[in-house]
């Protein structure tokens, strides 16, 4: 038996893991067996790696040793969450995973997608999702609804200039030309009830 993998992507702030939730939740009243998780993150290991990577200073952490940690991260989640899950039939919903990587460090941090895709072989066997919906939100209107969550302060991304999170978007919608039959673009605007109508809309075939 083997269930689903599903991801959602995008800046801070489009809706992801209020759709993370939703989503389950749709998936749940339809009789699945949902697993909901998120990166950084997800297991034990990557909850202890998810702290060294957003709190202390913007620059504490080299753009390479950033993007081993969370190379790092996704290989412990991978190995103790979202395989497991997926050989006992469930369908998982991650709030982020391999494409943040591929447009924050790949991308905006200049590391490269062919290296990171090396990382992900090494680390998690380069496993991908079944589908992967990607939120988007005019960036002002992402900001604002960061800015309403986390006030002033956000973690050591969240603080990072416009043109970085202008090129971190540039890169999704890049992965998403690439890879059309797994990365949707979903809008993300409007009432949570009709994004997430959207979301299961772009299911289809799974
Ligand atoms: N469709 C929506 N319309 C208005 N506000 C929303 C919507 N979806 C989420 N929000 C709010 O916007 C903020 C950011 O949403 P969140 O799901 O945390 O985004 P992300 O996980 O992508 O950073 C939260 O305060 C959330 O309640
Ligand atoms: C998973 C992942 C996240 N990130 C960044 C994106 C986010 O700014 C930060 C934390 O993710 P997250 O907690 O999802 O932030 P938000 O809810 O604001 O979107 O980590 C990467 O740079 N690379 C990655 O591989």
């Amino acid at each position: 038996m083997s269930g689903r993998f599903i991801t959602l992507e995008g800046g801070e702030g489009v809706g992801k893991s209020t759709q993370a939730r939703a989503l389950a939740q749709a998936l749940r009243a339809r009789g699945h067996d949902v697993v909901e998780t998120r990166e950084p993150g997800g297991s034990a290991g990557a909850e202890a790696i998810r702290a060294l990577l957003l709190e202390g200073a913007g620059d504490r952490w080299t753009p390479g040793a950033e993007a081993l940690l969370f190379a790092a991260a996704r290989a412990d989640h991978v190995a103790r969450t979202i395989k497991p899950a997926l050989a006992a039939g469930a369908w998982v919903v991650c709030d982020r995973f391999l494409d943040s990587s591929l447009a924050y460090q790949g991308a905006a941090d200049g590391i490269g997608a062919d290296r990171l895709r090396v990382l992900h072989e090494v680390g998690a066997s380069g496993l991908m999702p079944d589908r992967t919906l990607l939120l988007l939100l005019p960036e002002a209107e992402a900001l604002a609804r960061a800015t309403r969550r986390d006030g002033a302060e956000g973690d050591r991304f969240g603080a990072r200039d416009a043109a970085y999170h202008a090129a971190v978007t540039r890169a999704f919608r890049a992965l998403a030309e690439a890879e059309p039959a797994r990365i949707r673009p979903i809008a993300a605007d409007g009432a949570p009830e009709a994004v997430t109508a959207r979301l299961l809309a772009a299911l289809d075939g799974l």
